[in-house]
């Protein structure tokens, strides 16, 4: 469910993994491309999709029969989209989160809007998370991934759906820690992209990776994750990836207010969904709640939202209270 770039390659995996997928997207005129040309032209007009891709602009006709539902919009649509989708969900459907955010006003993790919004047991809601830049997988570069669910018999009926020559999907029955991991990676990847466009060097960055990773681990500690999560595909690997890479949108969209745009002009330059511009409020707001300290995503949020200069935001990161680095990894920091 999302014909754009996520959902798009995703298409291509199941595909290639022997999966007959029906791709549903916002557009007529992008499903008609998609059924008349094997392509999609707005995203990758020069990848073909295999021909067990199909698409449909009508979501009943996406949803009719379909044994897992793999939902690819942006984050803070997901609730407006599924409350029109959930009536015509299969009822022992797999719903398979690829998103990566939290939810404005409810800090919701997006399983959990998922779950709120269709009743559908914990066990039936799976996300898959890790370093998956879009654009690579396309060019069937390789790549891992993890599924996460609390039913590992369910992870693993997707890992097999989803195994091809090029992605090679882990399990995990860490959904929380899988979850917080793709969240929070986009808003340090904003900080990351910020350091690069005012000429900062890999010291900085290196840094801003590292501690990003422990303000992420605290949050995800305190919210019941595995420690071990972090340290994986959807923790450290994808922090890397996304943070290094000029194809991430929060990567881009950070460069550019480094280099001094605003936030408008910055959203034009990214084009598609950068989700930590809004999820670093949201996340900002869920570790207030819970009395994480997760000073560089403070530093994001006010760059993003309170008008704060990236190289004050720097200055107000380096004059933190210093500590031993043992006591900032832990969770009740
Ligand atoms: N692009 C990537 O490389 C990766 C993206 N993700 C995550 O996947 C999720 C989807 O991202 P992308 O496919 O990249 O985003 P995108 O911006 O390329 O596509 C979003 C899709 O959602 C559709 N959509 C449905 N309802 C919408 C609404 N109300 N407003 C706006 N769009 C609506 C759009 O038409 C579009 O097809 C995000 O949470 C992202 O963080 C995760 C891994 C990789
Ligand atoms: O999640 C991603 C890679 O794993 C994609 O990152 P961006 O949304 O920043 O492009």
């Amino acid at each position: 469910m999302g014909a754009g770039s996520w959902g798009t390659v995703f298409a291509k995996i199941l595909a290639d993994a022997g999966t007959p997928v029906t791709i549903w997207a916002r557009r007529q005129s992008v499903a008609d491309a998609i059924n008349a040309g094997h392509r999609n032209p707005d995203y990758f007009p020069d990848i073909d999709l295999p021909g067990l891709v199909s698409a449909t602009a009508d979501p009943v006709e996406a949803l009719e029969g379909a044994d897992l539902v793999v939902l690819s919009v942006p984050s803070q649509t997901l609730r407006g989209n599924l409350a029109a989708w959930s009536g015509h969900l299969e009822p022992h459907a797999t719903l398979l989160s690829l998103m990566k955010g939290i939810e404005l006003g409810t800090t919701e993790r997006m399983t959990e809007v998922i779950a709120e919004v269709t009743g559908a047991a914990e066990s039936r809601i799976a996300v898959l998370s890790g370093p998956n830049l879009a654009r690579e997988i396309a060019e069937e570069q390789p790549t891992a991934s993890v599924v996460a669910c609390i039913d590992h018999g369910r992870a693993v009926d997707v890992q097999k759906a989803v195994t091809t020559s090029y992605f090679r999907p882990y399990t995990n029955t860490d959904v929380v820690g899988c979850e917080l991991g793709g969240a929070v990676k986009n808003v340090i990847a904003l900080a990351y992209g910020m350091a690069a466009g005012m000429g900062m060097g890999d010291n900085t960055k290196a840094t801003i990776i590292t501690r990003g990773l422990a303000e992420t681990s605290r949050l995800g500690m305190r919210l019941g994750a595995d420690p071990t999560t972090f340290a994986g595909l959807a923790g450290l690997g994808d922090l890397v990836a996304t943070c290094s890479s000029p194809l991430s949108r929060n990567h881009t969209f950070g460069e550019q207010l480094g280099l001094g745009a605003t936030l408008e002009e910055a959203a034009r330059v990214t084009k598609q969904t950068a989700e930590g511009v809004k999820s670093c409020r949201s996340i900002t707001d869920l570790a207030r709640k819970v009395g994480v300290e997760m000073p560089i995503c403070d530093a994001v949020e006010r760059v993003c939202h309170e008008g704060l200069d990236p190289r004050a935001a720097v200055a107000l990161l380096m004059g933190r209270e210093t500590k031993p680095e043992t006591d900032s990894l832990r969770s009740d920091k």
